[in-house]
């Protein structure tokens, strides 16, 4: 089966894009589509397979597909590239327009200038903040927020805060993200039980009063140039622990560039940043 796909990524998080509503892959291709696509030695090399599909809620939805072909709920550098990939193609007729997640339902405004699109903003809605909504386990209650939390790990007790941003974030500031223990605590934490649907693990730190470094472990994943619904609930872990100001915009520094993102007086997180295309092609795909 052959299928038409466009690479493109979002400061260095990369997916194949598909357009669905042309494509029309089966259900039960899609698990084993995004593992051989995302392989670097015998597939096209990505962090995932997002798929562009119909809605009936939204302009139109969006399906994200890990690495290890686990289906995620949401994406925030996903739904940037799906937002230009949209307005570009002519899935939508304006710059302003839904679109449909696991995770719930975002607005996204393309930014052009001139000819060219500039920047996507996206309205991610309100961050969840309960363990039961991230989903998290532990001793406390699901009503219970997540701001506080501790795991045990080797031995030792780390303190971090839980976020939902449609998907489950685990956030833990550190002095310094890089020495932080991204590739050995990160896959540790994704996996424990007190998260019985995974979690992506943030390292950061803010660096001024506007300004935050950040690593990520993404769940399915590993480690990624930049993560954008982790982004989002690192900044709003640290306007929780006090450590800026809620309605001031802050930059996140990713492996891959920066990112925008602002938790307005109104509960709402906006995020803002880049959506580059890399390629187009068709991969021959043996299941
Ligand atoms: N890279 C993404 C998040 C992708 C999904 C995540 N790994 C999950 O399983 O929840 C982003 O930019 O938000």
């Amino acid at each position: 089966m052959n299928i038409r796909f466009t690479k493109m990524h979002a400061l260095g998080n990369n997916y194949i894009y598909v357009n669905q509503i042309e494509e029309n892959i089966p259900e039960e291709f899609m698990k084993p589509l995004a593992i051989a696509v995302s392989n670097v030695q015998t597939g096209i090399g990505s962090d995932g397979l997002i798929l562009i599909c119909d809605s009936n809620h939204a302009a139109i939805r969006m399906r994200v597909f890990n690495s290890d072909g686990s289906e995620a709920k949401n994406c925030g550098n996903g739904l940037r590239c799906v937002a230009r990939y949209a307005y570009e193609k002519g899935l939508v007729q304006n710059t302003s327009f839904t679109i449909e997640t696991l995770g719930g339902i975002v607005t996204a405004h393309v930014q052009v200038l001139g000819d060219t699109v500039n920047s996507i903003s996206i309205d991610m809605g309100e961050p969840r903040l309960r363990k039961g909504e991230i989903p998290m386990l532990d001793s406390g209650s699901a009503e219970d927020l997540a701001t506080h939390s501790v795991i045990e790990l080797e031995g030792q007790v780390y303190s971090f805060t839980g976020v939902s941003m449609g998907n489950p974030h685990a956030v833990f500031f550190v002095e310094d993200v890089k020495s932080a223990p991204v590739d050995t605590l990160g896959p540790q934490i994704e996996k424990h039980p007190m998260f019985p649907e995974g979690t992506n693990v943030e390292f950061v730190s803010p660096v001024s009063n506007n300004e935050l470094d950040f690593r990520v472990w993404e769940r399915g994943s590993g480690i990624t140039y930049a993560c954008g619904t982790g982004a989002c609930a690192a900044v709003v872990a640290a306007i929780l622990h006090g450590k800026f100001e809620k309605g001031k915009a802050v930059t996140v520094h990713l492996l891959g560039g920066d990112l925008e993102i602002l938790w307005g007086q109104d509960d709402h997180v906006w995020m803002t940043g880049p959506a580059e295309y890399i390629c187009h092609g068709e991969y021959a795909f043996e299941k």
